[in-house]
């Protein structure tokens, strides 16, 4: 199983990072402008097929030396407290505390009661929460942000603070650089020539995601992602061999299931949507494996032989 994957993955630079990032902030802020100017038109997210709402990725973004991974989190609901939004609560908390890196967004013009109630939502003790502070743009006095960046420090203890303005891209890869360090080394989660267009190789790994999620449900946590490692096709058919990417050992078992049944329905459902999609016959081989550093890949791939 590693020969397969190993052999077939991209070289990667050492040192490369990659992971989870999440935004949020209150309503108006600025979430889906930053997001969408970060990820750009061409990488955001294509599969028009419902998903594991918690768990959908909105873009990838890759750069020389690191990928990242723009997840939704919904539920953020501060306004209604019913029963429902606290079971919601709960899991935007257990979701904040499985990304790598969360970007809590307010406005350049201060802080207000709403960005407080989401700010209680994030654990007190985390050490991966950037603070953007929007729309600059507004403030026509940039010492105003100094006094505004030692409050926002006294309230909760961000590990760095980057003024932005979303919609005139400024100051955009200062936060991409702070995100940046928050993420562990690893190889990128998804090939970054799948994210440039909607290509078949992206929406297959998606729809393989989709599989995966829909049928392990609550019981697999959050990091899960799909390598398409071998992509053959002819007019008539295409052979697909891809990777499902766990976190931990233990995860495998789960995905795999009794004898292999969960793995071979993910794969079942995954390859009739694809051939649908592609509109001819799939063969798809789906394998799984343990999310690794970097440095662990190298040595898997030494002792298979491939420097
Ligand atoms: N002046 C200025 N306006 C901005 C900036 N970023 C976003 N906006 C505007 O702020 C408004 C809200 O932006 P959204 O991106 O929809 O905010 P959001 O936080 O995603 O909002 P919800 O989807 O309601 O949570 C829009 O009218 C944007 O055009 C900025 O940097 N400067």
């Amino acid at each position: 199983m590693l020969a397969a994957s190993g052999s077939l993955r991209p070289a990667v630079a050492e040192g490369f990072r990659c992971g989870y990032v999440a935004v949020v902030g209150r309503p108006n802020v600025g979430k889906s402008t930053l997001i969408n100017h970060i990820i750009g038109e061409k990488v955001s997210i294509t599969s028009k097929k419902p998903q594991t709402t918690r768990n959908r990725v909105l873009g990838v973004v890759t750069k020389p030396m690191a990928q990242f991974v723009f997840v939704d989190t919904p539920g953020f609901q501060t306004k209604v407290k019913t029963q429902l939004t606290r079971r919601m609560n709960r899991s935007v908390r257990s979701t904040l505390a499985e990304v790598d890196a969360v970007v809590f967004v307010i406005e350049a013009l201060g802080w207000r009661p709403g960005d407080l109630e989401v700010l209680s939502l994030l654990p007190r003790d985390a050490k991966n929460v950037i603070l953007a502070v929007n729309k600059t743009d507004l403030s026509k006095n940039r010492d105003a942000l100094l006094p505004l960046m030692a409050e926002s420090m006294s309230r909760y203890p961000f590990t760095a603070i980057v003024p932005v303005s979303a919609e005139k891209n400024r100051q955009l890869d200062d936060l991409l650089a702070e995100i940046e360090k928050l993420l562990p080394e690893s190889v990128p989660y998804f090939d970054p020539d799948l994210f440039t267009d909607k290509s078949p190789r992206f929406l297959a790994a998606e729809t393989i995601r989709e599989k995966a999620f829909r049928l392990l449900g609550d019981e697999l946590p959050y990091g899960i992602a799909v390598t398409i490692d071998k992509w053959a096709e002819t007019d008539e058919e295409a052979t697909i061999i891809a990777t499902l990417i766990v976190e931990r050992e233990s995860h495998k078992p789960i995905v795999i299931g009794e004898g292999g049944a969960k793995l071979r329905e993910i794969s079942r459902l995954a390859r009739a949507d694809i051939a649908e999609m592609l509109g001819k016959r799939v063969y798809l081989e789906v394998w799984v494996r343990v999310r690794r550093g970097w440095s662990d890949d190298v040595k898997a791939l030494k002792t298979l032989g491939y420097d």
